[in-house]
């Protein structure tokens, strides 16, 4: 089995709702988010072009998400919320007979990430972004 990983950056702010600290304020960040995908390489022998996941990402994401105000997209915008959002967008649109979505991993500093790997692996009760 394979991996294939890319790697995307996007400004955006955001703020917390009820959060009690600094992040209750609107402020920004320098977002990056990574996408990975499992399976097979086809008879190209990719698992898919790097090209088109680019152009894919950039589409149903990044230009929706960049330089934008994330609570009007995505209710309570922690990076659990983002990273899960991004995998709803992206999972059915990457799913194939040799292929799928792996994990999506969104940092929100350099320092502080969340990475998702979809519904079978949450135990709560959750609201849909
Ligand atoms: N589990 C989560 N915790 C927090 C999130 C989150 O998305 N998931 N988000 C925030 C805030 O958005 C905040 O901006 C992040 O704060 P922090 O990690 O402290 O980042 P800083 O760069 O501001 O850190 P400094 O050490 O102050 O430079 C909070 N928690
Ligand atoms: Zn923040």
């Amino acid at each position: 089995m394979f991996f294939l990983s890319k790697e995307f950056v996007f400004d955006a702010a955001h703020r917390l709702d009820k959060y009690k600290g600094k992040c209750e304020n609107l402020h920004g960040h320098t977002y990056r988010l990574r996408v990975t995908l499992v399976g097979l390489p086809d008879e190209e022998g990719m698992i898919m072009d790097f090209v088109e996941l680019k152009r894919l990402v950039h589409e149903q994401v990044i230009s929706l998400l960049d330089h934008n105000y994330l609570n009007q997209i995505i209710p309570q915008p922690t990076a659990e919320n983002i990273a899960r959002w991004v995998w709803n967008k992206l999972e059915p649109l990457l799913k194939n007979e040799r292929r799928k979505l792996y994990e999506v991993t969104v940092w929100e500093t350099a320092d502080s990430f969340v990475t998702y790997r979809g519904s079978n692996d949450e135990r709560c009760a959750e609201s849909e972004g």
